[in-house]
This record gives structure tokens, C-alpha cells and sequence, in this order.
């Protein structure tokens, strides 16, 4: 594949809801294997923007063009908008996730059996394929989720704050797989956490209103003055610890 021919390309992009811009006049290329972290205020519009990427919401104006062709896309949701009483095995989950983007009559005839399975594997679930979603740990069900995210083999994974709800050891786990995956696709982490993720991801975007991209992983309190992004930097220790600020 060209790595200089981006997957994706966000061009002038104005959107939002209900007429009202959330996103305004935003650009942003993604090249393979990117590794972009998206951060940003509450509200700033990250998950407006995973939207429009995976055109579940249109442009009010500009456009998001896939110059070397269709994409698969694989889309890993906030843990908190899964309704985790629905009677659904792990296996339905990662499964539900292979027929999304093809048409029926295609994911009829795919070879479904194993994915599953293999998939669980290499994200250290081995055996929880017929386990309700219901029985599982905040940091299983990311998993499981992940795996749904990746079914297709995507060759960009978008993910929207994986790292909420789960505990420090997993948190670590999962940036060891992400740092694996992105070896084979493009990753847009959203993310408060900016203090971890800057030491994964290879470039930033502050999303509040608009886009500013940053094309390194070193954030520092004057270049996220200058690209009005409101979070605070603090270190603690060794690891940057981070506190967003409030609405005004
Ligand atoms: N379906 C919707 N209808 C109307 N307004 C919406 C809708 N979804 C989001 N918004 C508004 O759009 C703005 C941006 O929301 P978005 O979820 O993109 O922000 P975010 O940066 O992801 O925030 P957070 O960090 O809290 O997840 C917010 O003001 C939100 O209230």
C-alpha cells in the first residue's frame, strides 16, 4: 500500500447537529499506520469527528474522501453506551461485527467459524466464547469489543476511550496490543488520558470546535496553549498525569 496516499482524508469539514456546527472547517489526513491520539475538552467534538469518519453523521460542508479506495473500518464505542444486561454471547458480539460493512448475501457464504475464537486468543480470552457479555469484568467486555472492532480486519481501528472503566493492568495490556495491531492498521485513539497516550501514539490532534494536529507525540503546556486546547499537563512521578478542565 502507498503510505504516501492517505486512507482517509477530512477535507473543510463543517458538521454537527440539528444544524448547529459541533466540528467547524476541519482537516486531517490519516495515512497507514498512523497512530493518532485524539484529545480534547468535553464537547470539543472527538466523537463527532469518529462519526463523521465512519459517515454516520454528513458533512455540513466539505467532504471525507477515501483517495486509494473503500476502507474497512473497524469502530471500538464508549464501554458506557453498551447495555450490558442484553442476553448476547461474546462470540454473538465479535460475530455481529463481521457482516456489518458486507452485504448479506456475501456474509452468508464467509467462513465465519474460528474467528471468533482466534481473535479471543490473541486478546488473552481463550474460552470465553459462550460467556454472556452480562458475566464479564469492564476490562473483558473492552476486549470483546476490540475483537468485534477488528473482525474485519480494518485497516483503520477507531477507538473512543478504551481506556474508561479499566483498571491500570489492563489499561497497560491493551496499549501492548493496540502498539501490536497498529503494525498491520491505521489507530485514532480518543483519549483524556493525554499523559499515557502521548507515549503510544506517534501523532495528536486537539479537537475543541476545530482540529489542530500536532505531528509528534510531545505535548507541552505552550503548544496546547497555541492550539487552544484546554487540558492541563501535571506530572506526577514519572508518568505525565493529566485533568481536563471543565466547561466554561
Ligand atoms: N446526537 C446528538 N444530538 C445533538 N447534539 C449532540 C449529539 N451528540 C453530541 N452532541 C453535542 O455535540 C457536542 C460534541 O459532542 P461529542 O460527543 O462529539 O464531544 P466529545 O469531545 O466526544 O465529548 P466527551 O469528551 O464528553 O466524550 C456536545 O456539545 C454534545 O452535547
Amino acid at each position: 500500500m502507498d503510505s504516501k496516499q492517505p486512507l482517509a482524508s477530512i477535507k473543510n469539514v463543517s458538521v454537527g447537529y440539528g444544524g448547529t456546527p459541533v466540528l467547524t472547517d476541519v482537516n486531517l489526513d490519516i495515512y497507514p499506520l498512523d497512530f493518532i491520539g485524539v484529545i480534547g475538552p468535553n464537547g470539543g467534538g472527538k466523537t463527532t469527528l469518529s462519526k463523521v469518519l465512519l459517515g454516520i453523521l454528513k458533512p455540513y460542508r466539505g467532504r471525507v474522501l477515501f483517495p486509494s479506495g473503500r476502507i474497512n473500518i473497524g469502530y471500538l464505542p464508549q464501554i458506557s453506551r453498551i447495555d450490558r444486561s442484553f442476553p448476547i454471547t461474546v462470540k454473538e458480539v465479535i460475530l455481529s461485527g463481521v457482516s456489518s460493512r458486507r452485504n448479506w448475501w456475501k456474509s452468508l457464504f464467509t467462513k465465519t467459524e474460528g474467528i471468533a475464537e482466534k481473535l479471543l486468543d490473541e486478546l488473552g480470552l481463550e474460552g470465553y466464547e459462550d460467556r454472556a457479555i452480562g458475566q464479564l469484568s469492564g476490562g473483558q467486555l473492552q476486549r470483546v469489543l476490540l475483537a468485534r472492532a477488528i473482525v474485519n480486519n480494518p485497516q483503520l481501528l477507531i477507538l473512543d476511550e478504551p481506556n474508561t472503566f479499566v483498571d491500570r493492568n489492563f489499561e497497560a495490556e491493551l496499549y501492548k496490543i493496540l502498539e501490536r495491531l497498529n503494525k498491520r492498521m491505521s489507530i485514532v485513539l480518543i483519549s483524556h488520558d493525554i499523559g499515557t497516550i502521548s507515549s503510544i501514539v506517534k501523532t495528536i490532534a486537539c479537537v475543541n470546535g476545530t482540529l489542530h494536529y500536532h505531528p509528534s507525540n510531545e505535548l507541552t503546556e505552550e503548544v496546547l496553549h497555541i492550539y487552544n486546547c484546554p487540558i492541563d499537563l501535571i506530572t506526577h512521578g514519572e508518568l505525565p498525569h493529566r485533568v481536563l478542565k471543565q466547561h466554561s
